[in-house]
């Protein structure tokens, strides 16, 4: 549907989308606000294993957190399949980021944007 068709919709179904829209917006304004702070945890992470010559990856860890991330969803409701893809999608960002600050290129004042932008 079209921002026209929904002009064109019934002031009811017009009503109850833009509630439903206002709650996504809500909900997206949370998971960037829940992001960011993990970002902020984990750049420490990456400037604390740098210092101490640790890897960037910790293979075991990842299949913990996957593996509990999973039934989280499954409990949630949610698919499994697609929580191990986003958990793997942002911790491929922050092993990333590790490396970067391994390289001794530190990421420029926002955590979770490292030095590239992804606009
Ligand atoms: O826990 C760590 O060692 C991290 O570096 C954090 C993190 C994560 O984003 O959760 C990222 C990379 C590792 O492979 C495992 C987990």
């Amino acid at each position: 549907m079209s921002s026209s068709e929904i002009e064109q919709a019934d002031p009811s179904v017009r009503a109850e989308l833009g509630a439903l829209r206002d709650s996504i917006d809500n909900i997206d304004a949370a998971v960037v606000h829940m992001l960011a702070e993990r970002f902020k945890c984990t750049q420490r992470v990456g400037r604390l294993k740098a210092d101490h010559s640790l890897p960037p990856a910790d293979p075991a860890r990842e299949s913990r957190q996957i593996a509990r991330l999973r039934a989280l969803a499954k409990d949630a409701k949610l698919d499994p399949a697609f929580a191990e893809k986003l958990l793997n999608f942002i911790i491929a960002e922050v092993i990333r980021h590790h490396e970067q600050i391994a390289d001794g290129v530190e990421p420029g004042g926002h955590p979770g944007t490292a030095a590239a932008s992804h606009d």
